[in-house]
């Protein structure tokens, strides 16, 4: 059995030394307390947590600590983040502490991985290797299902390769999603039938842990292509019992709704990087990472870096797709793509429901953009003989 390797990033109190920091958070996470106990029999001992390095770093220190993949249940996900991720962001010796990555051990990843995976959902959305465009419903909540999907017709016929539900709509009484679901599908077997373009609809089956697999299966049964997970509201686990499911073969789409609050804070919390390897592991398809150019906090290095643990080589798992997504417009994504590769998922809600021209035209105009940067042609220069793209530019500018 091999170890599990966390890298933490921590800072110390005033007086405490970063060898007992480190030692600290390696006992309360294993076999350890704030003090020595009388039960501790010695054939405990090969749980141990063990402080492997040191490093200064930035204001504080990073270390490495040895997790014996014995402390693990293997495939109980809870569990796990219980070890790596547990009290010790509570230590008040420890002014703050981050967990910045994880090297997981073969024996503890027993999951499948996403089904799909990026080449999987090319396939369905019939692409090879460049960008595909995205869009969420807008306004998030409120629009009956009739109204929803016109909105879908509008984004698929004008060019994107897939629509979600927002992080908020569920199946709340003024959009039930036993009414939204059917309406949708029709409207994409409609542009199917027009364009022969297989438009991928994320409808969002988040809900309550004794509920989610049970919505999943009545989305599979009411013809949904696809599904999506707020993993962070609905617990990690939520992800792998959807994925697990037999007689589910549906992609899933993953939300990172309320991620900030953990990941944001560059000194203490969990990063993004934690999170991109338990998704994948998990049977995400698709994971909301971030953006170069949009309106959420993002630090363009960790965002690279996030993206490469969603697409390198982890065991034998499928990569998942990275979703760029948060204040996205046409004017934005030549940089996107020229940072973070076309095996992207540029999505847009605002900077396609809000063009000038309407959600179709908007949808458009974010294609164009995409066309560009792949023919390596400036936007500025591609709008002049495209006029949706051009009024895009218009409105929002070239980021
Ligand atoms: O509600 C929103 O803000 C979005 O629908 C984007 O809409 P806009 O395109 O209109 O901004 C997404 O939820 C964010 O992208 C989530 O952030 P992240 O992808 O960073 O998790
Ligand atoms: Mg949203």
């Amino acid at each position: 059995m091999t170890d599990v390797i966390a890298t933490y990033y921590f800072r110390p109190r005033e007086g405490v030394t970063p060898e007992w920091a480190a030692q600290a958070i390696a006992e309360e996470q294993t076999t350890g307390t704030w003090t020595d106990i009388s039960t501790r029999q010695n054939y405990v001992h090969y749980l141990d947590g063990v402080v492997d390095e040191i490093h200064p770093s930035g204001g504080g220190y990073t270390c490495t600590i040895r997790y014996p993949s014995e402390i693990f249940e293997p495939g109980n996900i809870p569990q796990y983040l219980s070890v790596l991720a547990g009290n010790l962001f509570g230590l008040s010796r420890i002014a703050a502490v981050r967990l910045v990555d994880v090297e997981f051990s073969r024996d503890i990843v027993p999951f499948k991985g996403p089904k799909f995976g990026i080449e999987g959902v090319r396939k369905l959305a019939g692409t090879v290797d460049r960008p595909h465009v995205g869009t969420i419903i807008k306004p998030k909540v409120g629009l009956n299902p009739k109204d929803t999907a016109a909105v879908a017709y509008e984004a698929a016929i004008g060019g994107v390769d897939l629509i979600k539900d927002d992080e908020t709509l569920t199946d709340q009484a003024f959009c039930p999603l036993g009414e939204r679901l059917p309406l949708i599908m029709e409207q994409l077997d409609r542009v199917k039938s027009e364009t022969g373009r297989n438009v991928l609809y994320a409808v969002n089956i988040s809900s309550a842990g004794d509920k989610i697999v049970q919505r999943a299966r009545e989305a599979a049964r009411m013809g949904a292509n696809m599904l999506m997970i707020d993993v962070i509201v609905c617990g990690f686990d939520a992800v792998r019992a959807v994925a697990e499911e037999p007689g589910i073969n549906l992609p899933i789409h993953v939300h990172r709704t309320m991620h900030a609050a953990i990941t944001r804070n560059p000194e203490h919390g969990i990063a993004m990087r934690p999170i991109c390897r338990l998704v994948r592991m998990l049977g995400g398809d698709q994971l909301h990472t971030g953006t170069v150019s949009g309106k959420m906090e993002h630090d363009v290095t960790e965002l690279r870096g996030d993206n490469l643990a969603l697409t390198e080589p982890f065991f034998d798992l499928k990569p998942t797709f990275p979703v760029a997504s948060g204040g996205l417009h046409p004017g934005g994504v030549h940089k996107e793509v020229s940072m973070l590769g076309r095996d992207i998922i540029l999505q847009a809600g605002g900077g396609i429901h809000g063009h000038p021209d309407g959600t179709r035209v908007g949808a458009t105009a974010m294609r164009q953009a995409v066309d560009a940067a792949v023919a390596g042609i400036s936007p500025a220069t591609y709008a002049e003989d495209h006029p949706e793209l051009k009024r895009a530019l218009d409105k929002w500018g070239i980021a």
